[in-house]
């Protein structure tokens, strides 16, 4: 007996499978129903692929192979599976193919509905899907929306076969019907075939009575008194809303306009019904090809559907009975006001939308299989929020989701944070990748390096901090220069680099974006007369027009490497301001942008927030900071420990600003959690191998005390790169959260303006502002700036004043204008550990004038909730500045000065302390903070 279905071939219907996965393919089901039911075609969709690849394990086998040969984007490893498939079903209708000519035979692969809306990213997505399936007898899904009907026409004239998706009106058919002659006439006049061309218009079914419907049944709930007439058309607007698209074709078909093409061989366009499933169940399976069969038609049907056909169905051409009632039942929708023409336009919006809800799900699926077989090549994260965080974080995910996030990041749609100039300033994405430096010109000029013992990076914040990390995480390769990073002021720790280098063996790196940062400028000068004025043995990086690139010209630097200004200081360590430092110790930079590359590709616009690593991390840190928990406390494990100083800057220069935003605690040391107020959000990086030294047993201490917990776990030292790009993208999507703009830093100027007025009134004057103290003792003096409301006292009763300030959901700052060396950071911590211990606050630390270049702008432009100390001493011995009056210690007292009057002038508590000459030195600060601190 034939098969109802092939009777369908025989009225004139071609029959297409509304589905495809790998089994059917691969256990033969799509050749048994060529064979046995004259099956013609099939078609895809997202939500289709979502069912097949979102789920299950079938497709493992692929993402195993695809993956184990090198890593791919979220997207390319969707695609290997799926373009695999629509070929292997290509390959399954070809015979069907070439034995129609062309007029059958197709399968269809849909254009990513994120470009839905976009007429030219729609055609090159259709140009690429047919290069990459290159078979005949594929056909490219394009949406018949307002943007894809001029894509259509292009596409047409392009050569392309295009299944037209998304139709639900008459008005867009039409309009896609003359886009298909257009495409056609157009390729007429270039001379060229249009006789191989085919297209199908996919007219939607089921979708629209399941809209009509519910208007229907909720109209009848509520007593409409038109109730009866409802029901009578119930199940019906969308037979009849296709039976008249259908009479406009064959009209279309008389016209002399499609006479025309068609002398030429052009097939015609046929209506292809989709969405012939029932959504409602009371209706008959099989009411969707019963009631619309007739010639020049395809209907594609889902299995279920197609399994009821062939089982009862029968093949009566219906599509051209009763048009009068067709006419009368869109005539009493009409009449009954259920406006069948908002109700198209708005299931258009639905269906992309609805595409893209399934992409994304079938993406999140493709993304998390992707990391569980990458393994150990992709830098893990695990999360322990509180439930109402968490929550808060879910519901955010589910935002950035169907706000698009990802996409719009990487797309530099300012509209995600503060619609200003955003766009412009995200050049670090495409450096992350390698694009912004020649890594074979960085090896070459990695071999020269190694002519050198020392490397001396000279820089601040952005320049100085990223080099920093590879300096003590990766450190130099065997044969190439130490690398040496000064990013300071301070006589003695400038004094400690001279005395360990010899300059003639020496590389200076002078490394400043803007090339007018003042403590790069007083370096070089320091370090070129150290030279002897050799310029043969300085390199500078530096953004080009800048006042270091004249320089670097007229000294006769050996090389000028350029970065990008399109990436502001603080995102720019995987572009030139890293990279260069990188090369001279030996790093092979080629080898570490592919170690990078896993964490790019997760952190991908194609990676939907919740599989997204950088996205999501952005979620759960920007949640955090506007519910409450804006102390990020970084816990690092012994071997990643420098990296937070790196990421300090990120943050708290990004998002520390307009009173809002994100206070880093860095390398505050590790305590019991009675003393972490719920102000905490705590990140643990951990490096696999190193020995947790105690932090393991506080880490679960923290946990079971409900504290939350991010772990970031990197298997090799060579993957810090990840972690780069992993909090660069955490961090701009943080400030899309909190809602300021990730790429400024406005307070940061004013430390910087009040530092210039001094220094230029000691240059007139030979002498800084005089300034009293208002307590004093051997060791100690204690200066304000502006009114501190303490009067005079002693120093101890001072200090116990100031910290008595503090308050839960506070933090103390100690910002030491002194030597970063072991004693000093040691004496830090343990002023730190003793505000903690006793006010339950955070406290963070700085070294001047390095963190006014970093955390300083969230200090004083971000949460007014920091309470300062700051820290001076006479430096001795001083040095002094080639061509100045004031000497580099001149210059640092100065700059604590200016910022502590900023910091007074932004209503931030602030005291210096002077550690006097001759008194007990830092050891006697420590003393007293911590009898300060405990009554
Ligand atoms: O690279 P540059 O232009 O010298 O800037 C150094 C640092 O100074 C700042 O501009 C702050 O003053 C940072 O944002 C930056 O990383
Ligand atoms: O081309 C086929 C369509 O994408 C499909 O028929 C849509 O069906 P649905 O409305 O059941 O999702």
């Amino acid at each position: 007996m034939t098969s109802s279905l092939k009777n369908l071939g025989a009225a004139g219907q071609a029959v297409w499978l509304d589905f495809v996965d790998r089994k059917i393919l691969n256990e033969g089901g799509l050749r048994k129903l060529v064979e046995e039911d004259g099956l013609t075609g099939v078609t895809s969709n997202p939500s289709i692929f979502e069912k097949a690849m979102g789920h299950g394990d079938a497709y493992d086998e692929g993402f195993r192979s695809y993956l184990g040969k090198a890593d791919a984007s979220v997207t390319d490893t969707y695609e290997s599976q799926a373009i695999a498939d629509i070929k292997a079903a290509a390959a399954d209708l070809r015979p069907v193919y070439d034995r129609l000519g062309g007029w059958d035979g197709y399968v269809s692969l849909e254009v990513s509905p994120y470009v839905a809306n976009d007429t030219k990213e729609t055609i090159g997505e259709a140009r690429r899907l047919w290069d990459m399936v290159a078979e005949p007898n594929l056909m490219v899904k394009v949406p018949g929306t307002p943007a894809g009907i001029p894509a259509i026409r292009q596409l047409i004239e392009d050569g392309l076969n295009i299944n037209v998706t998304l139709l639900f009106s008459l008005a867009a058919y039409q309009a896609v019907a003359e886009a298909y002659m257009a495409g056609l006439e157009a390729r007429v006049k270039k001379g060229e075939a249009i006789s191989r061309i085919a297209s199908v218009a996919s007219f939607f079914v089921s979708r629209i009575d399941a809209q009509i419907d519910k208007t229907i049944d909720a109209r009848v709930r509520e007593g409409d008194p038109e109730s009866e007439a409802l029901n009578a058309i119930r199940g019906q607007v969308a037979i009849a809303n296709a039976k008249l698209a259908y009479a406009w074709f064959q009209e279309m078909l008389a016209s002399d306009r499609w006479q025309a093409l068609a002398a030429r061989g052009a097939m015609p366009q046929r209506l292809l019904w989709a969405s012939t499933g029932v959504k409602d169940p009371a209706y008959p399976v099989t009411l969707y090809i019963d009631s619309l069969i007739g010639p020049d038609t395809v209907n594609t049907m889902p299995p279920g559907t197609m399994d009821a056909f062939r089982d009862h169905g029968t093949a009566l051409a219906t599509l051209t009975d009763n048009l009068d009632k067709a006419l009368h039942v869109l005539a009493e929708t009409e009449r009954l006001g259920l406006k069948l023409g908002d109700v198209t336009t708005g299931l258009v919006e639905a269906g992309v939308t609805l595409f893209a809800d399934a992409a994304d799900v079938l993406l999140g699926a493709v993304a998390g299989k992707r990391a569980a077989f990458l393994g150990r090549r992709q830098n893990g994260m695990e999360v322990k929020l509180p439930a109402g965080l968490q929550e808060a974080v879910d519901k955010r995910l589910e935002t950035a989701r169907a706000e698009a996030w990802s996409r719009r990041l990487w797309k530099g749609d300012g509209s995600l944070w503060t619609g200003k100039d955003e766009g412009k300033w995200l050049g670090w994405l495409a450096a992350a990748s390698g694009q912004q430096v020649d890594s074979g010109t960085l090896k070459m000029f990695g071999e020269e390096a190694k002519g050198f013992k020392d490397a001396v990076l000279l820089g601040m914040g952005g320049s100085s901090l990223g080099p920093e990390v590879f300096a003590r995480i990766l450190g130099s390769a065997e044969g190439s220069p130490t690398l040496h990073v000064l990013d300071t002021t301070d006589p003695g720790q400038i004094e400690t680099v001279a005395a360990a280098i010899d300059p003639a063996n020496t590389l200076f790196i002078v490394s400043s974006k803007s090339g007018s940062t003042m403590e790069p400028e007083l370096l070089r000068a320091y370090f070129y007369e150290a030279a002897s004025r050799d310029g043969s043995h300085f390199v500078a990086v530096t953004d080009p027009g800048s006042k270091l690139e004249q320089t670097a010209k007229a000294d006769g630097f050996a090389h000028i490497f350029a970065g990008d200004p399109a990436i502001g200081g603080r995102y720019s360590v995987l572009s030139a301001f890293g990279m260069v430092p990188a090369a001279a110790m030996g790093i092979d930079i080629q080898d570490f942008y592919e170690k990078t590359q896993p964490m790019v590709f997760a952190c991908g616009a194609d990676s939907p927030p919740a599989a997204n690593p950088g996205v999501r991390l952005g979620v759960i840190i920007g949640e955090a900071a506007i519910n409450g928990r804006d102390k990020l406390t970084i816990l690092a494990s012994k071997g990643l420990e420098p990296f937070g100083a790196w990421l300090e800057q990120l943050l708290a220069e990004s998002t520390g600003k307009k009173g809002k935003g994100i206070i880093p605690v860095d390398l505050e040391p590790a305590g019991p959690p009675e003393v972490y107020g719920s102000d905490r959000l705590f990140v643990h990086l951990h490096l696999e191998g190193d020995a947790e030294d105690g932090l393991d047993s506080k880490l679960a201490q923290l946990k079971q005390a409900g504290h939350p917990l991010i772990r970031i776990t990197v298997a090799s030292r060579d993957l810090i790169g990840q972690e780069f790009f992993r909090w660069e993208i955490a961090t701009a999507i943080a400030s899309a959260i909190i809602g300021i703009n990730p790429f400024d830093q406005p307070d940061v100027e004013d430390a910087k303006i009040a530092t210039r007025k001094l220094v230029d009134a000691y240059e007139a004057s030979s002498a800084l502002e005089p300034e009293i103290a208002i307590a004093e003792d051997a060791d100690l003096a204690i200066y304000t700036a502006g009114e501190s409301g303490f009067g005079s006292g002693d120093p101890a009763n001072l200090l116990r004043l100031h910290f008595a300030r503090l308050e839960p959901g506070h933090y103390a700052g100690f910002l030491g204008f002194i030597e970063r060396d072991e004693a000093n950071a040691a004496a830090m911590a343990a002023m730190r550990v003793a505000v903690r211990a006793t006010k339950a606050v955070a406290t963070v630390a700085g070294f001047g004038p390095r963190f006014l270049h970093s955390t300083g702008q969230a200090y004083k432009g971000g949460p007014a909730s920091g309470l300062f100390l700051t820290i001076t001493r006479d430096p001795h011995p001083d040095l002094s500045i080639p061509g100045r009056k004031a000497s580099f210690g001149t210059i640092q007292i100065a700059q604590a000065r200016g910022d502590m009057a900023v910091l007074v002038a932004r209503g931030r508590p602030v005291l210096r302390v002077h550690i006097k000459k001759d008194g007990g030195g830092i050891e006697a600060l420590r003393a007293a903070v911590i009898a300060a601190t405990q009554n």
